[in-house]
């Protein structure tokens, strides 16, 4: 196998883009070696520049739920295009998009749509100040809510792969209102709440963490701060932008029971073009602008050509569920095979899974947060990213990310992929 092709577009990216990435996580700054330049995907798979195929683990860093190039949805954007890019005014599809998603995830009255994750989270930030009049927010070490200045404290992914303790250009003004604590830690954050009287807006979380490798919710934990939300006035704020529509139609909010008084979208809500929601109840929502005082705007924002991408998948998950239970069932496959080829090698390693979110750390011990999650033997995993990648496999290039499945995957494509785990297990080790 070589990658030639895209070595020398590496060398000649780094000219004229930072790093010669648009997103630093595909930089591969962590793990070593040259970025793989795509040039298409079908499927389960990705094809890069020099022509070699991956089974892809990365979906996009999770869109692309049915597969790359789903045909209803390249029809769908085909069909539209020709009807122009943008129009800068209403349209029925964004109607017919709130429609949808408020019939398929609770607790959402009103829903205003944005081009990404981290306008969502950014905006549902805003809402929960201006609603609550508060300052103050709690997120979790190790947990992403984009690239906001108020979430760059403590944040995971590439923040975390990268080991960036301060970003610079986040005032520290700003730094100051964002509170942390670790994951799974309800005392931390009762201790952070007593603390903070009447200062805290909201509770941000992933309700299942995505941006440190995958890490469940302990029980009892949403719950508690669910709890801990209603009795202080703070809103409980679900990023379920790696979650919405992949845990369940419902997203976390369905699958674990919890309630959320506001949530955010991305990723899959737009099958891969730039999408991201953020919504909620009524009571809250109504102080969005134009209705109340906060303002919150986009020229994209409701884009023809990312709604039809995004309704035609979500009308497929929401008439098909049992795509996603497909989904899971090869995820658990996978987990299965995965704990069996690792026992053998008596190395220590932990494998956290919901739903087809799943990921392995080199840990002796469960990993339930960021501090176990960095203490496990992320150079191992590093290497272990690189002997997959040979054998055709494109993992994340981070143990500080979740993997996706996504329903195109054939059994085929997972027997190749745990074949691949032994013989690179047997390289590493
Ligand atoms: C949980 C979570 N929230 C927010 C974001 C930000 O989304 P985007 O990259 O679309 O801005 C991401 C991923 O990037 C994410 O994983
Ligand atoms: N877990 C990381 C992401 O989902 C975002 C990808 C990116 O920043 O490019």
């Amino acid at each position: 196998m070589t990658i030639q092709k895209s070595e020398s577009l590496f060398q000649r990216a780094q000219q004229s883009i930072p790093g010669g990435v648009n997103s630093p996580v595909r930089a591969f700054k962590s793990v070593g070696g040259t970025p793989l330049f795509i040039s298409k995907a079908k499927g389960a798979y990705l094809y890069d520049a020099d022509g070699n195929r991956y089974i892809d683990y990365i979906a996009s860093w999770g869109p692309m739920i049915l597969g790359h190039a789903y045909e209803p949805v390249i029809k769908a954007i085909q069909e539209q295009a020709v009807y122009s890019t943008s129009y800068g005014a209403p349209t029925e599809l964004e109607i017919r998009m709130a429609e949808l998603i408020k019939s398929m995830v609770p607790n959402v009255d009103l829903i205003r749509m944005v081009s990404s994750g981290t306008e969502a989270c950014m905006s549902a930030i805003r809402v929960a100040r201006g609603y609550t009049g508060r300052n103050k927010i709690i997120k979790f070490e190790g947990c992403y809510h984009g690239h906001a200045d108020s979430f760059l404290v403590k944040a995971g992914s590439g923040v975390a792969t990268f080991n960036i303790q301060t970003v610079p250009g986040v005032t520290a003004g700003v730094a100051a209102d964002t509170l942390t604590c670790a994951y799974n830690d309800l005392a931390a954050v009762e201790k952070l709440v007593n603390e903070n009287k009447q200062q805290i807006a909201a509770i941000i979380i992933e309700p299942v963490a995505g941006n440190m490798g995958c890490i469940l919710p302990e029980s009892g934990y949403l719950a508690g701060l669910r709890k801990i939300c209603d009795a202080e006035g703070i809103l409980f704020i679900f990023d379920e932008v790696m979650t919405g529509f992949r845990l369940a139609k419902g997203g976390a909010q369905e699958r674990l029971g919890i309630d959320a008084d506001l949530v955010t979208y991305g990723k899959v809500i737009g099958a891969g073009m730039p999408v991201g929601a953020f919504g909620g109840k009524k009571h809250i929502m109504e102080v969005v602008s134009p209705l109340g005082n906060v303002y919150q705007a986009g020229t994209l924002s409701g884009n023809p050509i990312a709604m039809i991408a995004g309704y035609t998948l979500l009308t497929v998950l929401n008439e098909q569920p049992q795509l996603l239970q497909e989904i899971e069932e090869k995820t658990i496959y996978l987990k299965d095979g995965l704990d069996t080829i690792l026992a053998a090698t008596g190395i220590p390693y932990v494998i956290n899974q919901l739903g087809s979110m799943i990921s392995i750390h080199f840990s002796d011990r469960p990993v339930t947060d960021f501090a176990t999650a960095a203490a496990a033997n992320n150079q191992l995993f590093n290497k272990f990213f690189h002997a997959m990648l040979k054998r055709g496999v494109y993992l994340p290039p981070s143990a500080f990310e979740s993997w996706f499945l996504n329903n195109a995957l054939t059994q085929e494509d997972l027997d190749v992929t745990l074949q691949a785990t032994k013989e690179s297990l047997e390289e590493v080790l």
